[in-house]
């Protein structure tokens, strides 16, 4: 089991654009049409079974929010703040 961050250290490790709320890191995604978000919400799935880590993935019209959590842990753990990099990463590629 991952140990849980401090908010400090979460701040530390938290990608740009990326937040916290509570128990969880947070980021919205802006699309120019649906599918294009579909499509991320796809390859962010992809990632996610890739680490066996799975978020929260909400697909709105021209917005996906990605929302992660260790549940096990029962907060953020260095689990959630890769994934965050990781989906960072796929995205600017
Ligand atoms: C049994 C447990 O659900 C699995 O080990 C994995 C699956 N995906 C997971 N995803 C997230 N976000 N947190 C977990 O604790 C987690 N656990």
């Amino acid at each position: 089991m991952a140990d849980l961050l401090s908010d400090d250290e979460i701040d530390d490790q938290l990608p740009d654009e990326w937040t916290q709320e509570g128990d969880k890191i947070v980021r919205k995604y802006g699309f120019s049409d649906y599918l294009r978000g579909v499509n991320f919400a796809q390859m962010v799935g992809e990632i996610a079974e890739a680490q066996f880590h799975h978020p929260e993935i909400i697909i709105r019209y021209e917005e996906v929010e990605i929302r992660l959590t260790s549940h096990e842990e029962g907060g953020i753990t260095d689990k959630d703040t890769e994934m965050a990099e990781l989906i960072e990463s796929e995205k600017n590629a």
